[in-house]
């Protein structure tokens, strides 16, 4: 069956199987597959299967981004990029999806069970998002599942509604009622309304994964939260997160990106007593200055231009849960004293509020930078440091823990493969894995595997279809990329010459003088340059 894989900043987080229906994606709540983005139309495209080839249908009036280039309506090749708004999504002709039960798009759609269980059998949620994963016990008959937090399992995902579904136990199977949710549910490539399940079983939720299974599932890998690892730095940061998870000790998280500093936050959250209240990630580095304190603050209506609504911010949200605040590092001084006072008074105060409100939020930091010498300089408050790092949580690089690196690449080889076949790693495959710097940590591991498992031709990995997100030289340590085709090394290397001297501009407010110096060119070779490129200042110009 064919499948749609949506990627986000390169990484796979949505697959719509494709049956004999068409299918409409668009920003409309009427479209089949809802896309949350501006830039796309309300009904965007259509896609009609017919059972060997796939049609592509516009519907924008504007052509849909196939291969780069705009199409009104033509059959998908195997493998193209379309292209919907900020979001990209490959077109795969035999996907990984379910052979099983009916391919259409029904309103009652009856799966058969599997296999009944017994009334009383303990059964738990698996949570999976990405390599992400959580387990929740189920405490009674039935429960809820959506975006809002008074759903029983509130579950953070752009494309899950408020109260997405309900599951409620009968006669020792499930039964699953999508509760009018926007995206759907779907089983395999079935999108379903109503329907009895039994033990396993994975719905898929937008991003998300939910996993029902008995509780006497024996888990494939002995992970700790989904945590992988037998290294001993690893092994220490369980048996801390274990101490410190139960306690109000403000951690901070510390380690290079792509280490699992998430998945940590997670493992926190869901040991300490905050388990099953929201669990609120924010990033913010991503986040624009302009809107970071309305993102964790939340405002009133009116209080800002664009401000037509009055909306919640992340503390409002993590009331009772925690709030993950990832690249803490970046957040510019103003915000820091106000995070301070919330933290101290437990007090927040929406943009344009007049009153203060209580919140009762666990906030656990992390950061990729060296946040003391960040003090040092006088760019992160000490105040501020001395109350989130109570307890830091150092994460090793995964070049320090070469001897977890099969079980990780395993892991996701497991997690990709598409269900039913069986893929292995040979052994020289696995050499050119343990030999890697791992610039990107775990995420590049992952998506090394990811895309090895793409390239295969058999059913195993050989050590050619491997290829890093970034060749490292060992001897600079500098990422060394690879020539893009048609582009000389000349081109290259002065399309190079050019990011240093702009990323250098940037890092020392254009002080061309310093740049000069940083760089080791004489101010008069920099200037040259600059003026080449086009990005002299007006007073620099000589008068004419
Ligand atoms: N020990 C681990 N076992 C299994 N998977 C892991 C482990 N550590 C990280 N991962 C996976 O690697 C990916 C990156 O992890 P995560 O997003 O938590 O990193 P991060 O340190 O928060 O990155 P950034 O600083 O860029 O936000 C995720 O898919 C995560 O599930």
């Amino acid at each position: 069956m064919p499948e749609l894989v949506f990627f986000r900043r390169g990484e796979e987080v949505l697959k719509v199987g494709l049956g004999l229906e068409r299918m409409v994606l668009g920003r409309g709540d009427k479209s089949d597959v809802v896309i949350p983005d501006p830039e796309v139309s309300r009904q965007q495209v259509a896609l009609t299967f017919d059972g060997t080839q796939c049609t592509l249908e516009d519907l924008s009036g504007k052509g849909t981004s196939v291969a780069g280039t705009p199409m009104t309506r033509g059959v998908l090749a195997d493998g193209v990029d379309l292209r919907l708004g900020q979001w990209s999504a490959v077109f795969r002709l035999h996907g990984g999806g379910q052979t099983e039960g009916p391919t259409e798009i029904g309103s009652h759609t009856e799966a058969q069970p599997r296999e009944s269980v017994s009334r009383w059998q303990p059964a738990q949620v698996r949570v999976r998002q990405g390599a992400n994963e959580t387990v929740h016990k189920l405490q009674a008959d039935s429960f809820t599942v959506g975006k809002d937090p008074s759903c029983d399992l509130v579950v953070q995902d752009p494309f899950i509604s408020s109260r997405h579904l309900k599951v409620v136990r009968r006669e020792g199977n499930f039964q699953v009622v999508d509760t009018n949710s926007t995206n759907g549910t779907w089983l395999g490539a079935v999108r379903v309304f109503e329907v009895q399940v039994g033990l396993p079983t994975t719905l898929r939720v937008g991003e998300t994964d939910l996993i029902l299974e008995p509780v006497t599932a024996v888990r494939r890998e002995q992970a700790f939260h989904g945590l992988i690892g037998n290294d001993m730095a690893v092994r220490q940061l369980v048996d801390l997160i274990q101490r410190v998870a139960p306690s109000t000790a403000a951690v901070a998280i510390l380690g290079e990106s792509g280490t699992g500093k998430e998945l940590v936050a997670r493992a926190l959250h869901e040991c300490s007593q905050r388990a099953g209240k929201p669990f609120i990630p924010v990033n913010c580095a991503a986040i624009s200055k302009e809107l970071i304190e309305s993102e964790l603050f939340g405002h009133e209506k009116g209080s800002f231009t664009g401000a037509t609504n009055a909306r919640k911010g992340a503390f409002e949200e993590a009331d009772g849960g925690t709030l993950f605040l990832d690249e803490i590092g970046e957040l510019p001084l103003d915000l820091q004293a106000k995070l301070l006072r919330a933290l101290e008074s437990g007090e927040i105060k929406r943009v344009g509020a007049s009153r203060p409100m209580n919140v009762d939020v666990r906030v656990v930091a992390a950061t990729n930078r060296d946040l003391l010498s960040s003090v040092r300089e006088g760019r992160f408050r000490e105040d501020l440091y001395y109350r989130l790092c109570v307890v830091p949580l150092h994460l090793p690089p995964l070049r320090s823990r070469r001897g977890d690196i099969l079980a990780l690449a395993e892991n996701f080889l497991r997690m990709y493969t598409p269900r039913g076949q069986t893929v292995r790693l040979s052994t020289a495959a696995l050499e050119r894995l343990q030999q890697h710097a791992w610039p990107g940590n775990i995420r590049e591991l992952r998506n090394v595997v990811h895309r090895a498992l793409l390239l295969r031709k058999g059913a195993s990995i050989e050590a050619s279809d491997i290829t890093f997100d970034q060749e490292v030289n060992r001897e600079t340590g500098v990422a060394v990329p690879e020539l893009p085709p048609g582009m000389t090394l000349e081109q290259m290397l002065l399309k190079l010459e050019r990011q240093i001297v702009e990323a250098a501009l940037r890092r020392y407010n254009n002080n061309r003088e310093r740049v000069a110096r940083e760089l080791g060119v004489a101010r008069s070779t920099l200037f040259k340059r600059l003026k080449e490129w086009g990005l002299t200042r007006q007073e620099e110009e000589p008068e004419s």
